[in-house]
């Protein structure tokens, strides 16, 4: 199973996303995220790949969620992705564009779901109210539809 990571810094009502410029997912709307390397936890994954994406630290990184994630009309371990969710209070530095990711501040109140992930509408209100959730992910229609998904709230992280 591949594993990795996003990281949702949240400053003064604001999201710092990504407009993502290749990878899975290209074009979407992201949270700054990629795969572990080997030897490493999800928590210094999710700070490396800010670090790398935005050339910005994250500061008060902290765990909220996991979830599995799968394409429906894919052989089940192919594609299927296990994804750790952080949360940051703040990051020091200015955010530049590179060329995995370009950034977009979005207020937390008014996120462009339609241009996200169709589970992110889902677990994301969740972690902005500052709940911890585990859950599972079945998409179909390359990405565009939800097929099936279950989820649980206050989980121990
Ligand atoms: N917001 C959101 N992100 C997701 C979902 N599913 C999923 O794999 N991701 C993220 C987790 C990782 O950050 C990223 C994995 O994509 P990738 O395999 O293209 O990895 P990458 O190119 O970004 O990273 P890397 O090569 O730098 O390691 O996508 C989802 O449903 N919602």
């Amino acid at each position: 199973m591949n594993e990795s990571t996003l990281c949702h810094p949240i400053v003064d009502g604001e999201l710092l996303l990504i407009r993502k410029q290749r990878g899975l997912g290209e074009g979407n709307l992201v949270g700054p995220g990629g795969k572990l390397e080997a030897g490493e936890t999800p928590f210094e994954a999710a700070r490396r790949e800010v670090r790398e994406e935005l050339r910005v630290e994250p500061t008060g990184v902290e765990k909220c969620g996991e979830f599995g994630f799968h394409f429906r009309d894919d052989a089940p371990e192919e594609d299927s992705m296990y994804v750790h969710v952080f949360t940051a209070d703040g990051i020091e530095g200015n955010p530049e564009a590179t060329e995995e990711a370009i950034p977009e501040w979005h207020a937390v109140d008014d996120l462009p779901y339609d241009e996200m992930w169709v589970d992110d509408r889902i677990w994301m209100p969740h972690m902005l109210d500052g709940e911890t959730f585990t859950g599972t992910f079945v998409l179909t229609d390359e990405g565009g539809a939800m097929h099936s998904y279950e989820m649980e709230l206050g989980v121990d992280m």
